[in-house]
């Protein structure tokens, strides 16, 4: 049985800052065997460290590729009835909303939410047999605040556990989605909630954090 938790580390390309500093490169990533080997550009007789993960991505790697190999096969299991959660984690300005949201309008810089909302929905239009619910949250966690996205009046809500279900969110709106469409309209709507829009991306000093949640 493979493991439940993948990880996956993607490199973004140097940005024009780091260009014209001529900043030098410390990664080297090795897709064939999964490794990544970092070097101490203060200590170059320093060994490099290598590390190995479930899968590796480096600066020339395509939102399509990243998809279909690391992100595809959970919502796979998802419209098999199985949970999943795909959840990007880094530091300021290290790629995660050009990974998970990436460029809406450019087709080929669309990124993982976007590219799960065709693949949900191609699957369920070729399932006519089978009965499909999908719905849909959007909050944000913004100084240790959870704030439901697409409530008219977004406030803080509590973190619950439940002996059975686990950990949730009380009072979180959620919404029946039929189509791309709906899905992309509601996102639209919790964006313009953020406290701090997609709109501020060369702010890197106080972004929130959002958590995208389709079951
Ligand atoms: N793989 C990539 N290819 C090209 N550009 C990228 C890539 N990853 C990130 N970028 C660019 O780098 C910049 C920072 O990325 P992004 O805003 O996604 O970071 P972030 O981790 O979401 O930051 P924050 O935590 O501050 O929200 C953006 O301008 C983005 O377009």
């Amino acid at each position: 049985m493979s493991e439940s938790v993948k990880v996956a580390v993607r490199c973004r390309p140097f940005n024009e800052r780091e260009k014209r500093q001529n900043e030098i490169k410390i990664l080297d990533i090795d897709a064939s065997s999964c490794a990544v080997t970092i070097k101490n550009p203060k200590k170059q007789q320093e060994t490099p460290k290598t590390f190995t993960y479930d899968y590796v991505y480096d600066d020339n790697s395509k939102q399509i590729d990243v998809y279909n190999m690391t992100a595809r096969p959970i919502v796979d299991a998802v419209l098999e009835g199985y949970n999943g959660t795909i959840f990007a984690y880094g530091q300021t300005g290290t790629g995660k909303s050009f990974s998970m949201e990436g460029v809406r309008d450019v087709p080929e810089l669309r990124g993982i939410i976007p590219n799960s909302f065709s693949q949900i929905f191609s699957h369920i239009n070729a399932s006519p047999n089978k009965q499909f619910l999908v719905r849909a949250s959007y909050l944000e966690i913004y100084n240790e605040e959870v704030r439901d996205l697409l409530s008219k009046t977004p406030k803080g809500l509590e973190l619950k556990e439940h002996p059975e279900t686990g950990v949730y969110v009380k009072d979180l709106s959620n919404f029946v989605v039929k189509s791309i469409q709906e899905m992309e309209q509601l996102i639209n709507v919790g964006q313009k909630n953020r406290i701090v829009g997609a709109t501020n991306m060369n702010d890197h000093l106080s972004r929130s954090h959002n958590l995208h949640h389709n079951s």
